[in-house]
């Protein structure tokens, strides 16, 4: 009998530890996972939504599965435009039960997950950074491996370092990153490939170049190409923390979205690898001022690098994005000429308008 107990033990899947702490393994038996449901819509939690790409890619998702299957997320007080555009909830990404019981209540299919330190606020605090950006995406990733979500992580040209080729960067190559962001990228297509290969998580990520919106960008090194709109168009001139002939890989948001959304729809067998280069265009900070100036006449730009410039030095200039193209059949729309006029009429519309528009009801009261 003793035996026979003995043997039973030694054929049950040993139980893990999950980040939280907890027993699992077993819930999977008991229908941890029920298969989604294909006829209808997938339902998507999209952490760090209030950044710069979250709010936009949840426009973007809502207008194709419908508002209430959107559910944003993030660990800041969202704006009343927020609260009525569709479903947002608290999530923190460090709490690991807290985003089972988010999966669990409102059965979740496909994780968008954004929440990270970006490259310039990682280097100001790399205990962080760690935290949100590794063990963050350790959380994320077992979360999507025990309800068999889809996962959606995304990487950046930021993976790449000083010792990779810079022009062109290929899907595979050298990957010696010299940032903790670059470091906690690696590790998140590492460990992405690793579940699926181990435990056949459809774990998708793209490495995007900088991406260019009339939002506020979050704290990067391609950050200048935002904020150089503002303020051009507000005061004539801007001060750039980047040498005039540094050039980046970038893409205008509406690209960036449509290829996650395309890259997320496209059938598994399409897909040769889980992890993609994908860009628009490269350009420098002087080619970019040069664009801009035809809408600002007299803009005056002065170039005072800083501690970004080294990073920027260590990025890919031109990133080789073919395999994407060839295997899931990515299109970029913009190029520099209609990115910047595009951007010309966002940040007015979006911020410059509504600026006006509040100080003159101010000036009324
Ligand atoms: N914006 C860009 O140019 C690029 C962005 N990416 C990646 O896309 C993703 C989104 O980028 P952005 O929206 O620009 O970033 P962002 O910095 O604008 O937003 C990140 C969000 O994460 C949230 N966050 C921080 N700690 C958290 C926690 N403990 N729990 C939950 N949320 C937390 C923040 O509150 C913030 O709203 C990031 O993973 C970034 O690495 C990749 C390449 C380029
Ligand atoms: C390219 C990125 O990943 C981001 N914009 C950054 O500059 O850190």
């Amino acid at each position: 009998m003793f035996r026979k107990c003995l043997a039973s033990l030694a054929l049950a899947p040993l139980p893990r530890i999950t980040p939280a702490g907890q027993l699992a393994g077993l819930g999977q038996s008991r229908g941890m996972h029920q298969a989604p449901d294909k006829s209808r819509p997938p339902k998507v939690l999209i952490t760090g939504g209030l950044g710069q790409l979250g709010i936009e890619c949840a426009k973007l998702l809502r207008s194709q599965y419908g508002s209430e299957n959107v559910i944003l997320s993030d660990i800041i007080k969202p704006s009343q435009a927020v609260l009525e555009n569709g479903p947002y909830i608290f999530a923190d990404i460090l709490d690991f039960k807290g985003l089972q019981k988010i999966v669990v209540n409102h059965r979740i299919d496909w994780l968008i997950h954004f929440s990270a330190l970006l490259s310039a606020v990682g280097e100001q605090n790399v205990p962080l950074a760690v935290r949100v950006n590794i063990e963050g995406v350790h959380n994320v990733i077992e979360l999507a491996k025990q309800y068999k979500l889809r996962i959606f992580v995304p990487s950046t040209i930021g993976a790449f370092g000083p010792d990779s080729p810079r022009n062109p960067t290929p899907n595979i190559t050298i990957q010696r990153p010299r940032t903790i962001y670059g470091v906690s990228k690696v590790h998140a297509e590492l460990i992405g490939e690793y579940y699926y290969h181990k435990f056949g998580l459809d774990f998708r990520c793209l490495r995007f170049p900088g991406v260019i919106s009339s939002d506020p960008p979050g704290g990067g090194t391609t950050d200048y190409a935002v904020a150089v709109f503002h303020e051009a168009l507000r005061f004539g001139k801007y001060t750039c923390y980047l040498r005039p002939d540094t050039r980046l890989p970038m893409m205008y948001i509406e690209d960036c979205l449509r290829a996650l959304l395309e890259f997320m729809r496209a059938p598994n067998e399409q897909l040769k690898r889980r992890v993609y280069n994908v860009t628009a265009m490269s350009f420098t900070p002087e080619e970019l001022v040069d664009r801009l100036s035809k809408h600002v006449p007299n803009l005056h730009v002065t170039y005072k690098p800083d501690s970004r410039q080294s990073i920027a030095d260590s990025w890919p200039e031109v990133f080789d994005d073919s395999e994407a193209r060839r295997d899931w059949q990515w299109q970029h729309k913009y190029d520099l000429g209609n990115l910047v006029d595009f951007m010309v009429k966002d940040v007015q519309e979006n911020y410059i308008n509504v600026e006006n528009r509040q100080q003159q009801q101010q000036l009324k009261i």
